[in-house]
């Protein structure tokens, strides 16, 4: 159904069905992963903001995680500085690190603040620097060597993991009904930047808020098996079975890792959907048809009725 094809009584039916929604998680915590690959298109960017406003004007409080891979990407492309992906990770020497920080903390940052704002809400950016929110550590590549052998510790420069997460500043502004909007870099005890995978980011944001749900936006359906098929309800040992048989690859390694980790720390729910499809955030919330794949913590409720 096109955004315009609605009439006055389904107008008023929608937000009658969206009601136990709201009700069930008013107050709660959701935390939005918006992938860089889910971020590419205008029109989904602006979807996107309205559903954040939306959520935050109905009593959710919501933090946003934001990535920004391809963005990263495309400026050291143009300024002619090759890069690699170790397990996910992008390998980021100093020179790298400037253009993370600049495309993370900078373009990518106030774009989606200024999106947000422009569509109602009060959205404030922040840096995992900023209110010494993002504690990080450098982070231990290990590659697997031949059986039987201990596996290689490899640097990947400054690439860094969540030591912790200093939730004050965000407390501070969603008490006063802002909306923070997180970019994924931290610093150590030496002042030492870091550039942190997003979904590392979100899912220890997650945890640490005492999350209702964490949603990570990408640009597949979600987890999907060797025949494309969508896998959800996904247990540790089936996940880990995936990962072996190199089932689950690349970018999707920290996002089920992350996921997994986040519900076996409280939080309730995290759910990998489909960023490219438009209101992504508002189908998975206010209904019950489930998109994308689910894998569910201790504590979750099937029905918006318990
Ligand atoms: N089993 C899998 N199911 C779905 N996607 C997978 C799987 N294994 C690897 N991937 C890859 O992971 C990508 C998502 O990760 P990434 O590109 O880092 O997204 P984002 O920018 O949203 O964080 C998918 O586009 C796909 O290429
Ligand atoms: C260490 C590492 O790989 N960091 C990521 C940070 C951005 C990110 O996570 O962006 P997406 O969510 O769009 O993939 C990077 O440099 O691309």
């Amino acid at each position: 159904m096109s955004e315009s094809a609605t009439s006055p009584e389904l107008t008023a039916r929608v937000l009658v069905e969206a009601l136990p929604y709201i009700r069930r998680f008013r107050g709660k915590t959701i935390v939005v992963k918006f992938g860089g690959n889910a971020m590419i298109d205008d029109e989904l960017k602006v979807a996107f903001a309205r559903d954040i406003v939306l959520m935050r004007l109905v009593g959710f409080r919501v933090v946003v995680v934001h990535g920004g891979g391809p963005q990263i990407g495309e400026l050291l492309d143009r300024v002619g500085k090759e890069t690699e992906f170790i397990q996910g990770m992008r390998v980021t020497d100093s020179e790298t690190m400037d253009i993370v920080e600049m495309v993370l903390g900078g373009l990518v940052n106030k774009e989606i603040v200024n999106l947000i704002n422009a569509h109602g809400g009060r959205a404030v950016g922040l840096t995992g620097k900023d209110g010494g929110l993002i504690r990080a550590r450098k982070l231990e590549v290990q590659q697997p060597g031949p059986e039987n052998q201990v596996p290689e510790i490899i640097d990947i420069g400054h690439v860094g993991e969540v030591a912790g997460i200093n939730p004050e500043v965000v407390e501070l502004l969603e008490s006063g009904e802002h909306i923070p909007v997180v970019a994924p870099i931290g610093v150590d005890e030496q002042g030492t930047s870091y550039n942190i995978n997003a979904d590392l980011v979100a899912g220890k944001m997650a945890e640490v808020l005492g999350a209702e749900k964490l949603l990570l936006l990408t640009n597949t359906p979600g987890v999907l098996n060797d025949r494309g098929d969508l896998l959800t309800g996904l247990s540790p040992a089936v996940v880990n079975d995936l990962i072996s048989d190199g089932t689950i690859a690349g970018g999707m390694l920290p996002k089920i890792r992350c996921a997994l980790e986040s519900v076996s720390s409280g939080v309730r729910a995290a759910h990998i959907i489909d960023g490219r499809v438009p209101h992504a955030v508002l189908l998975e919330l206010f209904t019950d048809q489930g998109v994308g794949t689910l894998i569910k913590g201790a504590g979750y409720a099937e029905s918006v009725g318990a």
